[in-house]
């Protein structure tokens, strides 16, 4: 390698860093790992695929969830038809996740960038998280590199889709560049074009050190990793550095750059890309969006832009098995060591039992969450519907926040406040009205619509997060027939009015069950829980009446009639070992019941209710 090109000695004008930005499925690992093997940073043989998508939970699901940056050396040669200027170049990909639950990585990968490439995919043109993500791109100042993807596909159709993508980034249709990740045709072109494209970063060398952290994971063996861009100045492997948002100082064990694998390096210079592994314990002292400076001259004035990232939304989660309860607390700890959004506190429901509220950024994020504590720690779980968080304003002037419909404060509420996301809704044209008819029976209120091209429109709506959160996603893509797609960000909060509505076992509220939504739907909500809680108790020797109620208001009601399980009646005779072994085996089953009142209610009863209402019944999907 020429010495110009070692990490710490580059010459910024060399450098060139970029992402990729695009829908999820457009082909964006594709994409990153046919990079990583034309500049021969990966050999084709001993490459598995998608090589960025280290967690096995991704490589399953085919998503990318923590960023990742790599190194790749690139020599651009004389006479390329591009016109890029010959030699040698450092480029360094910074890969992205494309959900939005992580918009706030996504900025953040942003920030460490000059420019985005817009991979769209030639067959399905642009969607909801192509915009999302160009406007943030665009936010952050980021030159755009328009390409196309899988123009291999026989259903490709890339004249019309780079005729919407040039009208939307605003270039000519012929500077679309048109590539096949999967059979390498145009990622050359690619290459030469982000070298000739993309500004060389701007720093000032001798200045104290200031580098952005956009990503951090957890390393079982390694411990925290931190990657960073060096924004000014220079960190060494000497340093002792200082997190700015905190004023916490570490040690550095050691400073590096990614190309696959990780390579040591002594110093990272000016609009340089690496890693640092520090005497940080978890990712929490290490966040995204935090400044790093050197302890010693260190900088005064952190990076702009850090935001710690607040849960939008809430679910409990509890062991089915009482006794995984340690089992679980021990996981959400191992859990948080890498991810820094996930929140949780102990909990306690009449219904399930000891559990934990946790909190999290949004569906996907609760859903990976959850799948990751069932397939990594072998636990059974269920977890309660999810809410968002609601801002109580009570007659006598108290403020509560309530995360847990069952802490709703009692007494004479004088505002309920919730809060609102802007949601961007593609689609066809011909889905219009299904979807405002949808958004409608949401709350949603329509700010604006524009046709991308003839048969494609983008709506803009704002919507109750409350109402997301359900099964919005759900019922766009069945009204749809999959073709619409969805983004949002939180926008603020509104007033509404929105009431608890509690489901009583004869007269004793399951807390599992209580809900807080508005006062249009609370009947609706309260028949159909009443209704499923019925079809799934079974009778008892009295009768139980299950009522939904607001306050002590009952607005729907059912009977359970009474009935007793007589195990014993098809034993006829005598056989008093056999009638014993019943009376057993009924003792067993009781001991998974759970007593609400007198009420006996089997456990799968509440899996079974929550998991209809709640999230395994509303997967979101890609
Ligand atoms: N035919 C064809 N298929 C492609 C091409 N690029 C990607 N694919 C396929 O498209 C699918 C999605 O590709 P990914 O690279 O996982 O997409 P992604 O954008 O990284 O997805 P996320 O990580 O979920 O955001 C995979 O099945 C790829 O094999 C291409 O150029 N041609």
């Amino acid at each position: 390698m020429p010495a110009a090109l070692r990490p710490g000695q580059t010459d910024p004008a060399v450098i060139r860093n970029f992402c990729i930005i695009a829908h999820i499925d457009h082909g964006k690992s594709t994409l990153a790992d046919r990079m990583l093997h034309l500049t021969g940073v990966l050999d084709e043989r001993s490459g598995r695929a998608q090589y960025l998508d280290r967690m096995d939970i991704e490589r399953e699901r085919g998503i990318t969830i923590k960023s990742q940056a790599v190194r790749l050396p690139w020599t651009v040669p004389t006479g390329n038809a591009e016109g890029a200027e010959p030699g040698d170049y450092v480029l360094n990909m910074i890969d992205t996740p494309g959900h939005v639950d992580f918009t706030y990585e996504v900025s953040r990968s942003l920030e460490a960038c000059e420019a985005a490439i817009l991979l769209v995919d030639a067959a399905q043109g642009i969607e909801a998280q192509t915009l999302a993500n160009l406007y943030l791109a665009m936010g952050a100042d980021l030159h755009i590199i328009p390409v196309l993807n899988k123009i291999d596909l026989p259903s490709a159709n890339p004249d019309k889709y780079a005729a919407e993508l040039a009208g939307l980034v605003g270039c000519d249709v012929d500077d679309v560049l048109r590539v096949s990740a999967k059979t390498g045709e145009g990622v050359e072109t690619v290459l030469n074009e982000i070298v000739k494209q993309t500004p060389a970063p701007v720093g000032v060398a001798d200045a104290p050190a200031r580098a952005l952290i956009f990503d951090s994971v957890y390393d079982t063996y390694r411990g925290v990793i931190t990657y960073v861009r060096v924004i000014d100045g220079k960190l060494s492997h000497r340093d002792r550095i200082k997190m700015m948002s905190t004023n916490a100082t570490h040690e550095m064990l050691e400073i590096g750059v990614i190309s696959p694998e990780q390579v040591k390096a002594g110093e990272l210079g000016v609009g340089e890309v690496g890693y640092l592994i520090t005497g940080v314990k978890d990712v929490r002292q290490s966040r995204v969006g935090d400044t790093v400076t050197s302890q010693h001259h260190g900088a005064t004035e952190a990076l702009g832009g850090y935001k710690h990232p607040n849960p939008m939304v809430y679910a409990g989660l509890y062991p089915i098995d009482g006794d995984q309860y340690p089992d679980l607390r021990e996981a959400l700890e191992k859990l948080q060591l890498n991810d820094a959004a996930l929140a949780y506190e102990p909990e306690t429901s009449g219904a399930l039992g000891f559990g934990f509220r946790c909190g999290f950024l949004g569906l996907l994020h609760m859903e990976i969450t959850r799948d990751r504590l069932e397939r990594e720690f072998g636990l059974d779980l269920i977890s309660t519907a999810p809410n968002v968080v609601y801002e109580v304003t009570m007659e006598d002037g108290t403020h509560h926040e309530v995360t847990n419909p069952s802490e709703y404060p009692d007494g004479k509420v004088s505002e309920v406040r919730e809060p609102v996301v802007r949601a961007t809704i593609l689609s066809p044209s011909d889905f219009i009205g299904t979807i405002m008819e949808l958004c409608q029976t949401k709350r949603g209120t329509l700010q604006g619509m524009d046709y991308l091209s003839e048969d494609r429109v983008e709506m803009r709506y704002t919507l109750p997060m409350g109402e997301i959160v359900f099964d919005f996603f759900d019922q766009l893509k069945s009204r749809t027939k999959g073709y619409a797609s969805l983004d949002y960000e939180r926008s603020g909060e509104q007033a509404a009015d929105l009431v608890k509505v509690d489901i009583l076992l004869q007269g004793e509220p399951v807390d599992a069950f209580s809900a807080i939504v508005h006062r249009d739907t609370a009947y609706s909500y309260g028949v159909m829980m009443a209704g499923k809680l019925k079809e799934l108790i079974p009778r008892q020797q009295f009768e139980v009446p299950i009522q939904a109620a607001i306050g002590t208001r009952v607005i729907a009601r059912e009977n359970i009639r009474a009935m007793r399980k007589d195990v014993l009646a098809k034993c006829y005779g005598g056989d008093i070992s056999r009638k014993r072994k019943l009376l057993e085996k009924q003792k067993e089953g009781k001991k998974r019941m759970k007593m609400v009142g007198r009420v006996e209610v089997p456990q799968e009863a509440f899996v079974a209710a929550l998991s209809t209402t709640g999230p395994a019944g509303d997967k979101p999907k890609k």
